[in-house]
């Protein structure tokens, strides 16, 4: 099973390169694109909190000098860690209102973040360079809806043209069901991986008595894709969510026990949010959260 943290919205966060180094992290999702293109051929915007150097592509909200992080790729493939590019965030510009900007967005991400593809150099830029991301993770807060289906299945058929390559889909949904944002989506479009925020709601969190893994292996299993993997989405600290959403190790221990082996099929592993959170959470015997993670998954 596996442990995925979110990275670039971390107070005065590291590089990638540190925690590409971190053994215990195995998917590490970029956060965010945070501005959609409002019409095909505008660019989306990005923000990776302290990184990058401020500079944009002319008229666009899209970072152009993300030097750590084209610099740092190669480190996590090195490490053998997956790369996933996240859409959406708390605080996104987001909206499809059609299926045209929907197919534009997509085809915008592939060639500009997915592998490089010299007829295409010209037209898209290439914010992380030669870097290509394993795939796209949709962290929808709010405007989500019918276009997500359409902008995960046009990514999906440009996946198709790398057969010998693995690019994964992912996505972060509210505990509620069914997802105000992603279920139209999670209907109509195959997801990869589902971590699902198992905090800041009070009727389902990992933290009160509504927990609902088990509702949540059903919509996977009536999805568009039974085969999902399904993690606990926690956060990694107290103050990484709204109070009271918190768990300490101890009481994650028994919660992924029981259902690691309730649903040993569904059961894909831990999202913490996030990196930097989990890294200033250090426990009395000295492992970061992650690591407390990362130890529970493999009691
Ligand atoms: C996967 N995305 C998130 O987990 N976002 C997130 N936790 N945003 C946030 C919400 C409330 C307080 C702090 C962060």
């Amino acid at each position: 099973t596996n442990l995925a943290v979110y990275w670039g919205q971390g107070a005065n966060q590291q590089r990638l390169s540190h925690f590409c180094q971190e053994t215990s992290l195995d998917i590490i999702n970029l956060a965010f694109i945070n501005v959609f293109p409002d019409a095909v051929s505008d660019y989306p915007g990005s923000n990776f909190g302290n990184q990058c150097d401020g500079t944009v592509y002319p008229g666009t909200e899209l970072l152009s000098g993300c030097h750590q992080i084209w610099e740092d790729i190669p480190v996590c493939k090195e490490m053998g860690k997956t790369v996933l590019l996240s859409i959406g965030g708390e605080t996104a510009y987001q909206q499809l209102t059609s299926d045209i900007q929907a197919i534009w967005f997509a085809d915008f991400l592939w060639y500009s973040f997915g592998p490089q593809n010299e007829n295409y150099t010209d037209v898209y830029p290439r914010p992380f360079q030669a870097n290509a991301v394993d795939g796209f993770d949709f962290d929808i807060e709010h405007d989500g809806g019918a276009g997500y289906a359409t902008m995960i299945n046009r990514l999906r058929s440009h996946f198709d043209e790398y057969p010998d390559q693995q690019f994964y889909i992912s996505g972060a949904p509210q505990c509620a069901i069914p997802d105000a944002q992603l279920s139209d989506a999670i209907s109509n479009a195959s997801f990869d991986f589902l971590w699902v925020q198992w905090y800041n709601t009070a009727s389902c969190s990992a933290s009160g008595d509504g927990f609902n893994y088990d509702d949540w292996v059903e919509v996977i299993r009536n999805s568009a894709n039974p085969e999902t993997k399904l993690f606990i989405g926690l956060p990694a600290s107290e103050d990484a969510a709204i109070a009271g959403f918190y768990l300490t190790p101890e009481e994650v221990s028994p919660l992924v026990e029981t259902y690691m082996a309730l649903y040993p099929k569904h059961f894909g592993g831990i999202m913490l949010w996030e990196a930097t959170a989990s890294e200033n959470n250090v426990s009395p015997d000295g492992l970061t959260y992650a690591e407390e993670m990362k130890e529970i998954l493999y009691s």
